[in-house]
C-alpha cells in the first residue's frame, strides 16, 4: 500500500520554531536534540498542516510569543496528486486553504497523519472524556457524516441544557426529537465502527507482546432502543440539575485488559502498551478507509524505556512509507537525521557545533501568505 508523502513543511511564527522550510524524504526522518529544542512543536506543526486538526481552545498558544499570527504549510502527495495545504492562525482564529482555496477543517483529507505521543497514556488513565474524544476524532475522520451529526448533537445538548436550566419543560419534546435522531445515529455508528477498531487494537496489543487480551467496548449511558424511555424517565432529574444526563455524550470507551478495566487496574507500562495499540489501530483503520498509509509522527521515542515498546515504535515507523521520529537521541535506521536546536533543524552532517544554528539572513517563508486577519472568529 502506498502512502501520503509530506514533501516539505514551512512554518512562520509557530511556537518556538524559526521560520523555515524543511524537506522530508520517504522513509524515516529522525529528529534529535535537547529538551525544549522544538521537536514536539515541529510534529505538532506537521500534524496541523497535514490534517488541520489542533486543540481549538488553545490556538493562541501556537502563535510565537510577541507575534499576532502564525502560519504552517504542507506540500504533500496524496492520492497520486500534489497539493498545498496552508493553515493561518490568530487569536482564537484559524483559516485553512487547499491549493489556495479556503476550506473547512472537515474538507481537508482526513487520513493524512497519525501522531503518537508520550501523553497518549492519558487516553487510558484519564477520564472518559479523553477516550470519547479519541473515538469521536477517529470516527469523524472515517466518516464526514459522523462528524457533522456529532457537531449537531453537541449543539442540541447545549441548547437543551439551557432550556432545562430555564425550566422550559414545555419545549422539551422539540429538543428530545433531535436528540433521539442524532444521538441514535451516533450510537449505531459507534457500535459498527467499534467492531473493527476492537479487532485492530487487539491485534496490535498482541503484537506488543501483551499476554493479556485487550477488549474495546462501549459503556453506553443508554441505547438507541431505550433512549426515548430513558429520557422521559430522567426528566425530573434533568430539570433539577439543568443538564442532559442521558445520551452518547456520557458514554465511555471501556478498555478491558485481561479481566479488568485498564483505566483502574493497569500498571503504567501496561497502560502505555494499550495506548500504543490504540494508535496503531487508528493508523490501520485510516489506511483501510483511505487506501493509503498516513504519515506517521512519533514524538519522543527515546522516552520509551521498555525495549519491546521501543522496538515496536521503531518497527512501526519503518513499516510505513513515511515517518518522522523525534527523540533526545538519534532514531536508528533513519534515512535523514536532523539535529534540533533552539527551534531550528539542520541535517546532522552539516552541524559541527551549535554555532551552526545561526539565524537565517533572509526569511525563507513568504509572509504574505498569512491571511488570518480575514478569518472569521471561531472558524
Ligand atoms: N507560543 C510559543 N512561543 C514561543 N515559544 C514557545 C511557545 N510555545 C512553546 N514554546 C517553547 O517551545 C519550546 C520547545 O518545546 P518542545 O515541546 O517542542 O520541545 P522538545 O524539543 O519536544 O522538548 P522535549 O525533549 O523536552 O520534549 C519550549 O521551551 C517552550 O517554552
Amino acid at each position: 500500500m502506498g502512502g501520503v508523502h509530506l514533501e516539505s513543511l514551512s512554518t512562520l511564527n509557530y511556537r518556538n520554531l524559526a521560520p523555515d522550510t524543511l524537506h522530508f524524504p520517504a522513509g524515516v526522518t529522525g529528529v534529535y536534540g535537547e529538551n525544549g529544542a522544538g521537536k514536539t512543536n515541529l510534529l505538532e506543526a506537521a500534524y496541523l498542516a497535514l490534517t488541520g486538526l489542533t486543540d481549538v481552545n488553545r490556538l493562541e498558544q501556537l502563535v510565537q510569543s510577541g507575534e499576532k499570527e502564525a502560519y504552517v504549510r504542507a506540500d504533500l502527495q496524496q492520492g497520486g496528486s500534489l497539493s498545498v495545504q496552508e493553515v493561518g492562525l490568530g487569536r482564537g482564529r484559524r483559516q485553512l486553504k487547499v491549493d489556495g482555496v479556503r476550506v473547512k477543517t472537515g474538507d481537508l483529507p482526513r487520513g493524512s497523519a497519525v501522531w503518537i505521543r508520550p501523553e497518549d497514556s492519558e487516553l487510558v488513565f484519564g477520564p472518559p472524556a479523553g477516550r470519547r474524544a479519541y473515538l469521536d476524532a477517529l470516527l469523524s475522520r472515517i466518516s464526514a457524516r459522523y462528524g457533522e451529526q456529532l457537531a449537531r448533537y453537541e449543539r442540541t445538548v447545549s441548547q437543551r441544557n439551557a432550556a432545562l436550566k430555564g425550566g422550559e419543560e414545555w419545549a422539551m419534546h422539540v429538543w428530545d426529537d433531535s436528540l433521539l435522531k442524532l444521538g441514535g445515529e451516533i450510537m449505531l455508528f459507534r457500535r459498527r465502527a467499534l467492531t473493527r477498531l476492537d479487532e485492530l487494537a487487539g491485534e496490535a496489543n498482541a503484537a506488543l507482546g501483551s499476554r493479556k487480551p485487550l477488549k474495546l467496548t462501549l459503556t453506553e449511558s443508554t441505547t438507541p432502543e431505550h433512549y426515548a424511555r430513558d429520557l422521559s424517565a430522567r426528566r425530573g432529574e434533568e430539570l433539577a440539575r439543568g443538564a442532559t444526563v442521558t445520551g452518547p455524550h456520557r458514554d465511555d470507551l471501556t478498555l478491558t485488559l485481561g479481566d479488568f478495566a485498564a483505566s483502574e487496574y493497569a500498571s503504567r507500562g501496561e497502560g502505555r502498551t494499550v495506548a500504543l495499540a490504540l494508535r496503531r489501530a487508528e493508523l490501520e483503520l485510516l489506511s483501510e478507509k483511505f487506501g493509503e498509509k498516513p504519515v506517521l509522527l512519533i514524538d519522543d521515542f527515546s522516552a520509551e524505556l521498555d525495549p519491546t515498546r521501543r522496538a515496536f515504535l521503531l518497527d512501526l515507523a519503518a513499516s510505513v512509507p513515511q515517518a518522522i521520529v523525534t527523540g533526545t537521541e538519534r532514531a536508528p535506521g533513519a534515512v535523514l537525521t536532523l539535529r534540533a536546536h533552539a527551534g531550528r533543524f539542520m541535517p546532522e552532517d552539516q552541524v559541527t557545533d551549535l554555532e551552526d544554528f545561526r539565524p537565517l539572513e533572509a526569511d525563507p517563508v513568504e509572509a504574505d501568505r498569512v491571511e488570518v486577519d480575514r478569518v472569521e472568529a471561531g472558524a
